[in-house]
């Protein structure tokens, strides 16, 4: 069985590679950077790819920041996961953010930034109520079933 979606996709940048998925089975397929970028601590870019695509109606990709990247040198993406609405022509873009407190990081032109993980998407149709119907949880959340084992905020581990 295959799970393979045809996607078109259009090269803006002659020189770079298009996204492509590192190993059988990977959901996402990784982006570069089609620019030179050098981030200061606590400081964000907004980086081109070299790329746009056409999804088909029914999808949406997602920009998902690279575990290594963040692992590595906290290198994340502000909107994490940014979505590309099957609508969408233009360049796919990368909100790059170092979250490192004291390290610089410099991406060269062609480094992998991102990956983009294809997927179906429902869309809601909207049905207004004057209650809703209940559930066990209720209006309960933002923490309400506990959160650490070192309970006080600032006292969590590094
Ligand atoms: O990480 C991202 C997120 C979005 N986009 C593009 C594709 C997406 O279809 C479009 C709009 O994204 P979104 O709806 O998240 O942004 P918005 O701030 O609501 O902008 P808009 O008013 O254009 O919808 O911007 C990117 O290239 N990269
Ligand atoms: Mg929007």
């Amino acid at each position: 069985m295959t799970n393979d979606v045809d996607v078109l996709i259009q090269r803006l940048d002659e020189g770079l590679p298009l996204p492509s998925y590192a190993h059988p089975g990977d959901a996402g397929a990784d982006l570069v950077t089609a620019v030179d970028v050098d981030l200061e601590p606590g400081q964000r870019a907004v980086v081109p790819t070299g790329v746009a695509i056409a999804l088909p109606d029914g999808y949406a990709a997602f920009v998902h920041p690279r575990s290594g990247l963040g692992a590595k040198f906290g290198v994340t993406i502000v909107n994490a996961p940014g979505t590309i609405d099957a609508g969408y022509r233009g360049e796919i873009k990368v909100t790059l953010l170092n979250t490192d407190p004291h390290r610089p990081v410099r991406l060269r032109r062609g480094d992998r930034v991102a990956q983009l993980v294809v997927q179906r998407v429902e869309r809601a149709v909207f049905h207004e109520v004057s209650a809703l119907p209940g559930s066990t949880r209720g209006t309960d959340g933002l923490g309400s079933t506990g959160g650490l084992s070192a309970a006080s905020p600032g006292a969590g581990h590094n």
